[in-house]
């Protein structure tokens, strides 16, 4: 008998495990699946630094592993698999990750961070599923999923770890210990699956089986939720499953969906309450009701009362009820954070931005996505090859706006970015297109040690002293030119903040080249953008944001790190900060 169904259906199949680890061998015997072992030969290198969280690195070295089995086996065992399995164990403490020990100091100093305390195990696994097509291609469809398993330690003495070290238990094992063992001796509690610790989520994976086999009608049915990606020439199929559609009407779900049709008149009534500046109104003379509002910003009453109660379900604006009279207005304390034109982190000159540009770019969303373009000459009545230069640097006054919405994204952002990394070991930094000098001050800030050049176009540059703070820093000094073909100023640290976004691969190449031809080994480059995750399924503001680029696009850490790979940069260091930019430092040999 098979206690679980889809364990059968795999028999006749060609299964392989792509694992040396006797113990994920032992709990797939155990459970009844017939299979070969043939273990993966890629090296667990994957660089740390470009994960956001811990187990997406444990679920790309198990798709890693699992996929150099499938793609060598029809060359060097002659034969194609039906499926493949791999699987990575990690340990997470303290925010380190954890996995098999070098040597039994390296045993020791996993061990006594873990000594006392509650760690994660993350077992990621990938499925590889392998069709052969008639011309002799493979065609390769992946699952990934990973599984947490909470493992609480005892206080270990010296003693005590040392013993455990000298039993070599430890050494080919995630975090230095195996629970299955001696390591047992030293666990107070497990919160998870324990299987999953011992290197492998049977119960979770009997799960995807069960997905995979008796809920997706066919293979067809999987293709429309797959995503695609091509690894080396060879076609990879990337897919989640998910369990079959739900037909009931859930009011959460209704919720959401309603959220996203009306996310437009959410935006157009912020953006329409900042235009019309009713919160610098409110907060130069708070507690004005909506008719002595429509005075002030010179609009009907009651397009001016709709605009209040809109503001309000939002969140941004207070009403107070007064007996027998109109309700009054107040700011909320997030429209005196982000929403006045005066506040230190307003947002006010970003909005006129999305107002302004943005908006009707996007009202020509669709033209955009069936023409492929940029829809400029449609929204804005001229066609625009450079958009800065044709766009945005072409009138006083598009220009003046577009700088405001730099300079207010650049004090929001600037902190997080200027603080990602110790940069301790630079004195100059040239910050390339740094605009009005926002983030150039906010680096000067940080860092006692460093001065700024702002290097951009003379356009910019001349308008740049409207900017500048009323406490000046003379650490920060500007240069114009234009990064693409004039020199660069010399420095020991290059700044490109939101700039490589707005370029396709082959400026990237050239703006990359001659940062490279200017930088001396051990200089550094910072970049600044929105990284996308490695499958490109979030975060939606760097999504929604590529709608209405122009020539350029959004990338992952991983296609940053590689661009810049190719002009002697490695990545050192990764940030995702949960500010609006996320950071990567990389340093030139
Ligand atoms: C925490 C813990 C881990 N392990 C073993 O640690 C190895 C992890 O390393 P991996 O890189 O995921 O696998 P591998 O052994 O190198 O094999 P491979 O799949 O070929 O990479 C696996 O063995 C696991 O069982 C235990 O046996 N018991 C435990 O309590």
């Amino acid at each position: 008998m098979v206690l679980n169904p889809v364990i059968s259906k795999l028999s006749g199949k060609l299964v392989v495990l792509a694992s040396a680890s006797p113990r994920r061998l032992e709990i797939l015997r155990n459970a009844g699946l017939r299979f070969e072992v043939v273990p993966s030969w890629f090296k667990e290198t994957l660089d740390k630094g470009l994960f956001k969280a811990p187990h997406e690195y444990a679920v790309e070295t198990a798709k890693q592993k699992a996929l150099e089995v499938a793609r060598r086996m029809p060359f060097k065992h002659l034969k194609t698999p039906d499926i493949v399995i791999g699987a990575d164990t990690i340990v997470t403490v303290d925010g380190m990750i954890l996995e098999k020990p070098v040597d039994k100091h390296d045993a020791y100093r996993m061990l006594s961070s873990l000594s006392g305390k509650e760690h994660s195990v993350f077992t990621g696994v990938a499925i590889v599923l392998c069709h052969e097509k008639e011309n002799e291609e493979v065609d390769y469809q992946l699952i990934d999923f990973y599984e947490e398993t909470k493992v609480k330690f005892a206080d270990l003495s010296e003693d005590m770890l040392w013993e455990y070290i000298n039993s070599g238990e430890p050494m080919d094992k995630a975090g230095g210990y195996g629970i299955q063992a001696l390591g047992g001796m030293l666990v107070e509690y497990v919160h998870g699956d324990f299987l999953n610790v011992v290197g492998f989520p049977l119960n979770h994976f009997c799960k995807q089986l069960d997905l995979i086999y008796n809920h997706c009608a066919s293979s067809s049915d999987q293709e429309s939720a797959s995503v695609h990606v091509s690894h080396n020439g060879t076609h990879t199929t990337s897919i989640t499953t998910q369990p079959p559609p739900n037909l009931e009407l859930k009011n959460q779900d209704l919720q959401q969906i309603t959220a996203l049709m009306d996310g437009f008149k959410a935006s157009k009534a912020l953006f329409t309450a900042s235009e019309l500046c009713v919160f610098d109104l409110l907060h130069s003379r708070p507690r004005l009701d909506a008719a002595q509002v429509a005075q002030e910003i010179k609009a009907s009453v009651k397009g001016t009362e709709c605009l209040l109660e809109a503001c309000v379900s939002l969140g941004l604006l207070k009403s107070k009820e007064r007996t027998l009279q109109k309700p009054v207005y107040e700011n909320t304390d997030l429209a005196m954070r982000f929403l006045r034109s005066d506040a230190p982190f307003s947002l006010h000159g970003y909005i006129q931005h999305c107002n302004n540009t943005i908006w009707p770019l996007f009202s020509h969303l669709e033209s955009a996505v069936r023409e492929g373009t940029n829809q400029h000459e449609k929204a804005f009545g001229k066609i625009s090859k450079d958009v800065f230069q044709d766009a945005y640097y072409n009138s006083q006054e598009v220009k003046l706006r577009f700088m405001n919405a730099m300079h207010s994204i650049a004090k929001v952002t600037g902190k997080a970015v200027a603080t990602a990394f110790d940069l301790s070991r630079y004195k100059t930094a040239c910050d390339l297109g740094g605009c009005t000098g926002a983030m150039a001050y906010e680096f000067t800030k940080a860092h006692p040690g460093l001065s700024v050049t702002v290097f951009d176009l003379p356009a910019v540059v001349e308008m740049s002293e409207h900017f500048h703070p009323l406490q000046k820093d003379n650490r920060v000094s500007f240069v114009a030119g234009d990064f693409f073909k004039d020199e660069l100023p010399k420095a020991d640290l290059y700044i490109l903040a939101r700039i490589l976004h707005d370029w396709p691969d082959e400026k990237v190449h050239i703006l990359l080249r001659k940062i490279a031809d200017a930088c001396t080994p051990g200089c550094g480059l910072l970049i600044s953008e929105i990284f996308l995750d490695e499958d490109r399924g979030a975060p939606s503001r760097g999504l929604l944001q590529a709608l209405s680029m122009s020539e350029g696009k959004q990338r992952s850490a991983t296609e940053y790190s590689l661009l810049l790979k190719s002009h002697g940069f490695i990545a050192a260091h990764v940030r995702h900060t949960d500010n609006f930019l996320d950071a990567m430092l990389c340093i030139k040999v």
